[in-house]
């Protein structure tokens, strides 16, 4: 608590910890709570984040630590997206606005930045797993602590929420589940789940009639009273039949709801009801995504997560480039016109992958599957063995979760799937959970898997074209933001299979950059030449089929090679280029790889991360100078 002397500036000033929650009335709760809402708003208009989703569990949030008692008991947030109230109130007010800036706070949660922080999410739908094995843990240490998994509905569309319920249900363990049900997942939800959770819970004739019920029953006086708790009681069983708690209770788990999330009175009053009872409960609570804020409320996708407010453009100034995800999504529009085999899957991210006007214009040959990445790569391979050529899009990180989907089911048997890896490389400011620095290893040593990643967003296009026109599996991985701004040539062309460019001439070193690497790679020719160092440009175009001859001649030429990846090195490009040196018995070339080091790389800007991680120009020139030396 604030010093007795100084006059509290505001409720949120007062709360150094959860615990300081005990002193608060229901309504200095309340106004507690328009202040975490405002404090939110501020600081993402500053720095960006994650608004929609954080806004919309603030009464959540505050009737959770108000109940239970953290860290001795502990909250589990799935994805970890919707934390900044969490945050607010577990210690890091002070802090906030340093929220996913380099050295400042994390946007998800993080076990090393608070003890409040009870595991580390940011990839979806790993809570009910990972709250399982905290209360399995707490049960065989013989703890006093409770554990809450607070999971999406979006999250409860990934197959690995059902493991996770199946296994708590199965041992009937102590454990509080406390569905968020907004309706939304980045975009509105979607599957059987979510049509099943809204039919059930809209159905205004149910609405109505409890309604019109607790009015004549209270008219009734005390005896109406009594026959409103005996109405409320029943009311209990008609919703576990006529809400989605059958499905719950079908899992073992007690189900208790829906109740309304933003309505703090009701919310403490069930999680207090909940905390003592043994064996699974399930709490499922109706919230808005956005809540509190309008411009997010009606639009919650967009206000899913919004960047740091923009540095005013100069209005003289060109246009800045197109993304490489805007690119992409035109040019999947402009192949699926001309090519009727030609679907789109996402999983749960048509803005974010580019794909919302595909989707408008051929909602046919669009599928989005949710947060369901496994599953997104094994139906595309069911529709490549129809004819289809399917795109995936779906980011590099999120693609880690279908490895064995990628390998088992689309290339063992060889079949004509399009990966697109949006976010391939350093993201920036969702950190260490969303970088996307395996994809290239990951990727690489799969065989039949093709893999290329475009210099620039003029050659995203071509690329994807290339891809589709290729008989066998192919990804492509591209970054997230801005392309460099080349402008797009026409028509679409078939890159040469397995070929490489040279962008450079050069005979001193040579630098062979992949992806944005190769930005890199032209920007550090060029502070060379300064220095009279002529270096050679490459642009490798393909990690596999690598351009064998291409990389063996400017090896042979320079006698000096820089290899250049935004991912990690463990098996990363530069591998490729070391492996093809050693078959071919080219032992006498000294080779730097540029690459990441072994290591996961945090929050910050794309650029501020580059540089501090040694893959951008400044550390492509200093490799070769080294090479020089
Ligand atoms: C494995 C995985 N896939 C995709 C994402 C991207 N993602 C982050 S939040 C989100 C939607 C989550 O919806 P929900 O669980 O309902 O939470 P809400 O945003 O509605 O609060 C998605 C798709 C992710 N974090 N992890
Ligand atoms: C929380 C989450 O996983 C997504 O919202 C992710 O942050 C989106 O990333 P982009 O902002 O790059 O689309
Ligand atoms: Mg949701």
């Amino acid at each position: 608590m604030c010093a007795a002397n100084q006059p509290p500036v505001s409720l949120l000033d007062q709360i150094d910890s959860p615990d300081d929650l005990q002193d608060l009335n229901l309504r200095q709760l309340e106004d507690l709570a328009e202040e975490l809402r405002q404090r939110i708003i501020d600081s993402v208009e500053k720095v960006g984040g994650h608004l929609a989703p954080s806004l919309g569990v603030v009464e959540l949030t505050l009737a959770l630590h108000y109940v239970f008692d953290t860290p001795v008991d502990k909250i589990v947030w799935d994805v970890g997206h919707q934390t900044y109230a969490h945050k607010l109130l577990t210690g890091r007010r002070d802090r906030f606005d340093t929220l996913r800036q380099l050295g400042g706070i994390s946007g998800f949660p993080k076990r090393s930045e608070s003890p409040h922080d009870a595991f580390d999410t940011g990839h979806s739908s790993t809570s009910i797993s990972a709250a399982l094995g905290l209360a399995v843990g707490e049960r065989l240490k013989k703890g006093p602590g409770k554990v809450v998994a607070v999971i999406g509905d979006g999250s409860f569309t990934a197959g690995m929420a059902f493991e996770g319920m199946n296994q708590a249900g199965d041992l009937d363990e102590d454990l509080i589940v406390v569905f968020n049900d907004n309706g939304m997942s980045i975009a509105p939800n979607v599957g059987a789940l979510s049509k099943f959770m809204s039919r059930a819970l809209s159905g205004k004739a149910y609405q109505t009639f409890r309604k019109s019920m607790e009015r004549r029953l209270k008219a009734l006086g005390s005896m109406g009273e009594d026959l409103l708790n005996i109405a409320r009681r029943s009311e209990e069983s008609f919703k576990a039949f006529y809400t989605p708690g059958m499905l719950f209770e079908a899992l073992k788990f007690n189900y208790v709801g829906p109740i309304d999330g933003h309505n703090l009175e009701r919310l403490i009053e069930t999680l207090k009801y909940v905390k003592p009872l043994q064996g699974p409960q399930l709490v499922h609570v109706i919230t808005t995504k956005g809540r509190g804020y309008a411009p997010a409320e009606a639009n919650p996708s967009h206000y899913h997560g919004v960047g740091a407010r923009p540095p005013r453009r100069d209005p003289a100034a060109p246009p800045p480039p197109q993304s490489y995800t805007e690119v992409f999504g035109q040019t999947m529009l402009e192949l699926a016109r001309r090519r009727p085999e030609v679907m789109a899957i996402t999983a749960a991210m048509p803005e974010g992958t580019g794909l919302a006007p595909f989707a408008e214009e051929f909602p046919e040959r669009f599928v989005d599957v949710g947060i369901a990445e496994q599953h997104a790569v094994t139906f595309a391979a069911g529709l490549a063995v129809q004819g289809f050529h399917p795109v995936v899009a779906i980011y590099s990180t999120f693609m880690q979760r279908a490895f064995d989907q990628i390998v088992h089911d689309v290339c063992l048997t060889n079949l004509p799937v399009v990966l697109a890896l949006d976010r391939g490389g350093i993201v920036g400011e969702d950190g260490a959970t969303h970088q996307g620095l395996l994809d290239l290893s990951f990727l690489r040593c799969v065989p039949n898997l093709s893999l290329m990643s475009p210099a620039d967003e003029n050659e995203l296009r071509h690329m994807l074209y290339t891809a589709l026109e290729h008989d066998g599996p192919v990804a492509l991985r591209y970054p997230r933001g801005k392309g460099v701004g080349v402008a797009h040539d026409e028509p679409l062309r078939i890159l040469p299979w397995g070929k490489g460019e040279m962008r450079r001439p050069g005979k001193d070193v040579a630098l062979i950059g992949i992806g944005v690497g190769v930005e890199a790679c032209a920007q550090a020719a060029e502070s060379l030449a300064q220095e009279g160092v002529e270096a050679a440009v490459v642009n490798a175009r393909f990690v596999k089929p690598l351009d064998e001859e291409l990389i063996c001649e400017v090896a042979h030429t320079c006698g000096r090679l820089v290899t250049v990846e935004e991912n990690e090195a463990n098996g990363g490009f530069g591998s490729a280029v070391l492996e093809l040196l050693a078959r071919r018995g080219l032992t006498g070339i000294k080779v730097r790889v540029v690459a990441l080091n072994d290591t996961f790389v945090e929050h910050g800007s794309q650029a501020q991360l580059r540089h501090l991680y040694g893959v951008d120009a400044q550390a492509v020139a200093e490799a070769a100078r080294r090479l020089l030396d």
